[in-house]
């Protein structure tokens, strides 16, 4: 039976609570565990796992995660790489980054030997790796450092079925002062190849249909509001049309976003981290995933942040953690 691994993040953060509401015996999650055709490994530290089930009044009885014994579907595993100083729910520790990173090193090296079909992320605080001295921007560039791949953000927001937005992004997190240099011909063309193959296989779309926004207001008004659209982002969709892929635009970000056009794209690709992810999140935060593309493993996310203002108090909602387990399922192939 196959395992999937769930790193549970910043431990201060609403990882952990999270997980304890899938997991516990209390809890309303046994229908939708009952129904995975997994083994589910997390990943964290006991301790702060027993802390918190005393703090939000829940129980569980997890078995120690062991490779070489039986998996069994719908039921949970624990995989304990502790912590290096006490954690406080909603406080953050840079002493315990190293942690943090250890979960996502164990759980990709995981995946990369086959133990895990795929890994599932809950949020980490970027800052407090950085505050200790480690340069990170977010999972889905360590990731790509880690098992190699040039890795593409996307979100996909599914509470609209019939039409799932799904937003992938040329550059994920940079300043915002550096994106017009970062966008270059080569990038857009790099990304758009992964984008559409990944759809072309995920969702087994042939000619999957891609709106590609410019990055001036107006996608640049014929040059008079920036020349990105005309010198860069233009000849990158012409190539990319060369090569068969169905790319549109470069086109105003924002009339793109408007259900006219919407209702006729299976994916948006969008220049930079807030022009897509605020329209994403508009849509369908709590319901949506965050997908890591171009990766030789699975993995996907939460749609949101560590939640430090309610980490401990039972009030940490667990639709985008479903919803991010039933989608790294999905890509690979399996249905809960
Ligand atoms: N995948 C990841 O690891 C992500 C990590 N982050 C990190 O999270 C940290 C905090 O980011 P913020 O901008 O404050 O966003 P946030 O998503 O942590 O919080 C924004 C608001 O939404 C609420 N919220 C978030 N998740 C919730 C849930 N599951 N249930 C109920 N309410 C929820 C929070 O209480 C807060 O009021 C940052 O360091 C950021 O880098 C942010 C996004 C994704
Ligand atoms: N806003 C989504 C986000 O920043 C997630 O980043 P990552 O940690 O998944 O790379």
């Amino acid at each position: 039976m196959p395992r999937l691994a769930i790193t549970s993040g910043e431990p201060a953060g609403i990882g952990p609570d999270l997980l304890l509401v899938l997991g516990a015996r209390e809890s309303d999650g046994a229908d939708f565990l009952a129904k995975l055709p997994v083994e589910l490994v997390i990943l964290g530290d006991r301790g702060v796992f027993d802390e918190r089930a005393k703090l939000l009044g829940l129980t569980y009885d997890w078995p120690d995660h062991d490779a070489e014994a039986p998996s069994e579907a719908g039921t949970i595993r624990f995989l304990n790489l502790p912590t290096s100083q006490p954690v406080q729910a909603g406080r953050l520790a840079p002493r315990n980054a190293m942690h943090v990173l250890a979960l996502l090193d164990r759980a990709a090296d995981g995946c990369t030997a086959g133990e895990f079909i795929g890994m599932v992320t809950a949020p980490v605080h970027k800052g407090v790796i950085n505050d200790a001295g480690i340069a990170f921007s977010g999972h889905t560039e360590y990731l790509a450092d880690r098992v190699g791949g040039h890795p593409v953000m996307m979100l996909t927001a599914l509470n609209d079925t019939a039409h799932p937005l799904r937003v992938a992004l040329a550059t994920t997190h940079l300043p915002l002062a550096d994106v017009p240099g970062a966008i270059s011909q080569q990038l857009i063309t790099e990304v758009l190849d992964i984008l559409n193959r990944d759809l072309c296989s995920w969702l087994g779309k042939p000619r999957p249909r891609i709106l590609v926004c410019g990055l001036n207001p107006h996608a640049g008004e014929s040059g008079h509001l920036g020349r990105e659209e005309i010198d860069v982002i233009g000849p990158a969709l012409e190539q990319a049309r060369e090569s068969g892929i169905n790319a549109i635009g470069p086109l105003p970000a924002d009339t793109l976003f408007t259900p006219q056009h919407l209702n006729h794209a299976d994916a948006i690709l969008a220049m930079y981290h807030d022009q897509g992810l605020p329209v994403l999140k508009f849509a369908g935060f709590g319901e949506a995933v965050n997908i890591t593309l171009g990766l030789p493993i699975i993995r996907t996310s939460v749609d949101h942040g560590t939640a430090l203002n309610i980490a401990g108090s039972g009030k940490a909602e667990g639709g985008s953690l479903r919803a991010a387990i039933l989608c790294a399922l999905s890509r690979a192939g399996l249905s809960a």
